[in-house]
């Protein structure tokens, strides 16, 4: 079997590729603690319950299923929360990625995809962000994912591995067949609010309206989940070809802001129900990808180009019975 080891594989993004992975012909192996992800995600290969921090169980895991490459989703991911718990973000990004390192490093294991993102560039004036626009993150989330994309140039430089870290931008929807979704708890990402405000939960709020941006609310490059899957394939693909390490963008090259979303789901029959807020600390007002090199070099091209059909997909999950 072609193994590959998907740590973090039982969350949202994580499943998703683990789908992906098995309809491209590979075996996902699930390494995930479950503090945010869910068992019952895990269905196309084995589950591994353990911690990133616990190298010993990790270094036995690759010793067991041999896999190809590591493909590392598992970290904690809540922009907001980082700010107020900076220690957790550094403890389990930067602490359990060291960890997963070292046991790669026993195992002589050269191949990484690492989930970066977009939050590694912080403010920025650029319309579209390109690779070369300066990193400079506004929060701790950010920064720790920073900070591990420098370690791994660093080993890549030393000719002790081989990465791609994909700059994800923002992850949106879910499997078009139903099968698995975005389930986070607490949830705090825009859409799945935005579509519970209209169902039984409370009022979204729209952090900051008075950004220098069009509408005056943030602006993001909002990706379908899938189109993520299927670029790990191409990473994995490329890695496995004997490609260079590499940082890459992931998004469609199109900004939407807060209040265009809440505009198209109602468009599509979700009568959200939100209200100003103060800005949230932490967040940029504008993020959006220059997606050329993920084109051109992994000859990748998101198969969700129109917002509302993402959102659809968001729909059909959150409102399933
Ligand atoms: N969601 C987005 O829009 C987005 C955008 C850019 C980058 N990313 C990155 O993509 C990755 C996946 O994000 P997601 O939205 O699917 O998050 P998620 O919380 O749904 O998935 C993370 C998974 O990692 C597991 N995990 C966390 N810490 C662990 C540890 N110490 N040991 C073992 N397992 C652990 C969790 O249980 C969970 O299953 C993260 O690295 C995140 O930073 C996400
Ligand atoms: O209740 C809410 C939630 C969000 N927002 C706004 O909606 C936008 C998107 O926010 P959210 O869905 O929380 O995503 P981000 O904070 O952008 O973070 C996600 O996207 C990042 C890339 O931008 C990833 O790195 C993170 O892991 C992932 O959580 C931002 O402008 C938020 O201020 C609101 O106005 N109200």
């Amino acid at each position: 079997m072609k193994n590959i080891l998907v740590t973090g594989g039982a969350g949202y993004i994580g499943s998703h590729t683990c789908k992906a992975l098995a309809l491209a012909g590979y075996e996902p192996i699930t390494y995930d603690n479950l503090s945010t992800g869910h068992a019952d995600a895990v269905k196309w290969g084995p589950l591994v319950t353990g911690d990133l921090h616990d190298t010993q169980k990790l270094t036995a895991c690759l010793d067991q299923y041999k896999p190809l490459v590591v493909i590392h989703f598992a970290a904690s991911a809540y922009v907001g929360e980082s700010v107020i718990n900076p220690f957790k973000y550094y403890q389990n990004n930067l602490g359990g990625s060291l960890s997963l390192l070292e046991a790669m490093r026993s195992q002589s294991l050269d191949k990484i995809i690492f989930s970066s993102t977009c939050a590694t560039y912080g403010m920025t004036d650029l319309q579209l962000i390109d690779e070369a626009c300066p990193q400079q993150p506004i929060n701790p989330y950010g920064k720790s994912k920073l900070m591990i994309e420098q370690i791994l140039a660093d080993l890549s430089n030393q000719g002790q591995l081989k990465q791609i870290s994909l700059r994800y931008f923002n992850a949106v929807g879910d499997d078009e067949d139903g099968e698995i979704g975005e389930r986070h708890n607490p949830e705090t990402h825009l859409i799945p609010l935005a579509i519970s405000s209209a169902l039984e939960g409370p009022e979204l709020k729209i952090f900051g309206t008075d950004y220098q941006t069009p509408d005056g609310t943030a602006v993001r490059d909002y990706l379908h989940v899938q189109d993520i899957g299927k670029a790990h394939i191409l990473a994995l693909e490329c890695l496995l070809s004997g490609g260079e390490s590499n940082f890459i963008n992931l998004g469609t090259g199109k900004g939407h802001s807060v209040k265009e979303i809440i505009t198209c789901l109602q468009e599509l029959g979700i009568s959200v129900r939100a209200n100003k807020a103060p800005r949230r600390a932490g967040d940029p007002a504008f993020l959006v990808a220059n997606p050329l090199k993920a084109n051109t070099l992994l000859k990748w091209q998101p198969e969700y180009t129109n917002i509302k059909d993402i959102l659809k997909t968001a729909i059909a999950w959150h409102t399933k019975a």
